[in-house]
């Protein structure tokens, strides 16, 4: 069997902590992933934590790697790619972005062109290992390479390919965003909660853990999620209340508007960054 691959993360923040942290929990080695960033301490604490390599080197990082991910924010992206392309038109790893908003092209010219390249959209619930991935990937990856991507992102979670590219905001939209929704929900309930008389932590044990049961319940019905809130509705009951309260504020629309409003940022991010090349 070949060896596993050498990864490489280019950035340290958020979104490459939670897919290292998911990735070594499901049964990749520290020993194969490298991480790159300016800032030492930052650095440091990622390597206490995970023991994975770690540098300040961008070049010397990306030059390791079978897999080099790109997990810096979209408005530094365009340095970094000049930065290390000649390395990587050297080495031609594959190349994964999980920049929100950056098109598979614009990435490609950074790099010098003509690199395999998969664009992720990911979500943080990744470092629990409950992540969901929208992949995309240009035509010269090859299929060990989209299997390669794909054992990646679906060792964190659940990870789905989309045919075509401009799929990508819709999924940024959902699940990239989609965690900040859940999070506001459970702010909500619980200040609404502890406001009612609750202790605020059994406040937001309840409502966390109510979260995740109709999550667990959703994911695991033969009902769709209208079956399902038609369930605990008790006809004269307190739910029926709740939920007629809800659409009389308008929250399904409140919820079309703010998924619009991530999509549209996605594609003007795209049309911005594009224009950086
Ligand atoms: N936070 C989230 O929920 C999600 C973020 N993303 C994408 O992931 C990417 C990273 O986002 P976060 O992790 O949230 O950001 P972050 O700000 O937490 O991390 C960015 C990292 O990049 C490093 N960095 C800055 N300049 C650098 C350079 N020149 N060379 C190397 N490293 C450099 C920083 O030190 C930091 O470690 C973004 O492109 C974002 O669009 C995608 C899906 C979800
Ligand atoms: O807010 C953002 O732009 C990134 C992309 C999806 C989640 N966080």
């Amino acid at each position: 069997m070949s060896k596993s691959p050498t990864i490489s993360f280019i950035g340290a923040g958020n979104m490459a902590s939670a897919i290292i942290g998911g990735m070594l929990d499901s049964g990749f080695r520290a020993a194969d992933i490298w991480v790159s960033a300016p800032d030492d301490d930052h650095l440091q604490s990622i390597r206490k934590r995970f023991g994975v390599s770690v540098t300040t080197e961008n070049r010397y990082c990306a030059q390791q790697a079978d897999v080099v991910i790109l997990a810096v924010k979209p408005q530094v992206m365009a340095d970094v790619c000049r930065d290390i392309a000649p390395v990587v038109q050297n080495t031609r790893p594959l190349m994964i972005s999980i920049a929100a908003g950056l098109e598979a092209a614009t990435l490609d010219s950074w790099l010098g062109g003509g690199l395999p390249l998969v664009r992720v959209m990911p979500n943080t619930p990744s470092l629990v290992g409950k992540g969901a991935a929208g992949l995309f990937a240009n035509k010269q990856v090859t299929e060990q390479q989209r299997q390669t991507a794909e054992s990646v992102f679906s060792s964190i979670g659940t990870a789905l390919w989309v045919a075509d590219e401009d799929q990508l905001h819709a999924v940024t939209a959902l699940s990239g965003s989609g965690p900040a929704y859940f999070f506001l929900m459970l702010e909500a309930l619980e200040e609404a909660a502890t406001a009612a008389g609750i202790e605020a932590s059994t406040a937001r044990q309840l409502a966390i853990q109510t979260m995740a049961g109709a999550a667990e319940m959703a994911a695991r019905s033969e009902h769709d999620p209208a079956q399902l809130k038609r369930n605990v509705m008790s006809p004269g009951g307190t739910t029926e209340r709740a939920i007629q309260s809800f659409e009389d504020g308008g929250l399904r629309q409140l919820v079309g508007k703010a998924y619009r409003a991530a999509c549209e940022r996605s594609e003007e991010m795209a049309r911005e960054l594009a224009g950086k090349s």
